[in-house]
């Protein structure tokens, strides 16, 4: 195939829809294959905006000005980097055939919205996940939770990195996970998911990709991620996790039918809790996956150069190279334009390496950076991933 290079007549333009940590690890992927790469995000100077050819600063959840900006920019290929954008303007951007949209229009619009994603997963494919119900009111989330049976997780239908995210175990903070839940989404809607919570062993992302080999689309996975969650954030992950045979194959056969079934080319982080020879659901990100930030480490191919090379219809290697391990760097204060004293110390952990993602503005929990560590167990390599995490601090610019 040919790839035309930056700025010539045939480039391959290619427009990223978020431009956070994880759309500037593509980006510079995509640039390394010679396309042309514009940045989208919300707020000025976002990590992936410091590296792209050229950014644009919208409101990306409004239809009409992200339809401007695409038939403005003509990409050829549309990368989805976070859940808040207008996900219908893109439907109707890929049904007109102005650009591709990855994976697909519908697979970003169903994985944008929880209620989309978790009834094709649990309702049409069948596939096992906790107890769930969506709800609109306080009330209904008081009568929902007692229905399901305490405790419940509660979650606007549209965050992530567990936005407005809370588990009671009592009715009486319905009301007040209700009232989290709506000031702290992503997107304002009047709709949360309550479901069971699953007394996991642990929860792993299943890294899936679909890309082309001899003119046909192929699925492979990566090893099992590990990760553990505080506050529906994660806060460390390592590859490989251990875990049953059984497990392994009934995880890759639950990732295997979520990802044909959403279609498409690109990488999917299919997460799932496990327990014992028990596998269920949780959710997919249709594009890499913030656990997978440890494949920097481990991977002949990281989940982004895995993500560059299979949206361009380029072949993919899903080999693991290494033990290794991330651990995040929170920002730990609310501040414009800080700094990181420590790196020094940091990158004398042996194997440790940084990415301190350039966020211009720092709030107390923003993930402003990760350290990753290779090791010959994954309990050397977690330990050297979080000791690098600690050397790092954050201070005032
Ligand atoms: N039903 C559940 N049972 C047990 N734990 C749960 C459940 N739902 C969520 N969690 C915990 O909360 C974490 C975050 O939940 P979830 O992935 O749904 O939120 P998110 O905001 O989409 O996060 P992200 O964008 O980082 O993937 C999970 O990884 C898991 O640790
Ligand atoms: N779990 C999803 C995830 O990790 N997404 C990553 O975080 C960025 C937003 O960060 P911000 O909220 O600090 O701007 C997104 O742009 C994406 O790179
Ligand atoms: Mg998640």
């Amino acid at each position: 195939m040919r790839i035309g290079t930056p700025l010539s007549a045939n480039s391959t333009r290619v427009m990223l829809l978020g431009a956070g940590e994880l759309g500037k690890e593509v980006a510079i992927e995509l640039q390394r294959l010679g396309a042309e790469v514009i940045a989208v995000d919300r707020y000025p100077n976002a990590p992936a905006m410091q590296v792209a050819h050229r950014s644009h600063v919208i409101p990306m959840t409004d239809p009409q000005v992200l339809n401007g900006i695409i038939m403005a920019e003509a990409p050829h290929i549309i990368v989805p980097e976070i859940e808040a954008i207008a996900t219908e303007a893109l439907a109707a951007i890929e049904a007109a055939g102005v650009a591709r949209v990855i994976p697909t229009g519908r697979a970003v619009h169903l994985t944008m919205n929880r209620e989309g994603i978790r009834r094709l997963a649990a309702e049409e494919l069948g596939l096992p996940t906790s107890p769930y119900a969506f709800v609109g009111s306080a009330a209904e989330l008081a009568e929902a939770a007692h229905r399901i049976g305490l405790p419940v997780f509660v979650k606007p239908v549209m965050s992530s990195s567990g936005k407005g995210q809370s588990m009671i175990d009592a009715l009486e903070d319905a009301a007040n996970a209700w009232a989290h839940a709506q000031s702290s989404g992503r997107v304002q809607t009047a709709r949360v998911i309550v479901e069971e919570r699953i007394d996991f062993d642990f929860e792993i992302t299943l890294l899936t990709v679909r890309s082309m080999r001899e003119g046909a689309v192929r699925t492979d996975f990566c090893a099992p991620i590990g990760h553990r969650q505080v506050q529906g954030d994660y806060v460390e992950s390592w590859q490989p996790q251990a875990m049953s045979p059984a497990a392994l194959a009934a995880a890759q056969d639950i990732a295997r039918k979520v990802t044909d079934a959403l279609g498409g080319l690109g990488v999917f982080g299919v997460e799932l809790f496990v327990r014992g020879d028990e596998v269920w659901f949780s959710e997919v990100s249709p594009r890499p996956h913030d656990t997978g930030l440890v494949t920097l480490a481990t991977q002949t191919m990281s989940e982004f150069a895995l993500h560059a090379r299979a949206i361009l219809g380029l072949p993919v290697d899903v080999s693991q190279r290494d033990i290794g391990a991330s651990a995040v760097i929170y920002g730990g204060m609310d501040a414009p334009g800080i700094a990181f004293e420590g790196v020094d110390e940091a990158l004398s952990v042996p194997t440790a390496d940084l990415r301190l993602f350039g966020k211009p503005e720092s709030y107390e929990r923003r993930r402003m950076g990760v350290a990753t560590a290779r090791g010959d167990t994954v309990e050397q390599a977690r330990e050297r991933a979080r000791e690098a995490a600690s050397k790092v601090r954050p201070v005032q610019g």
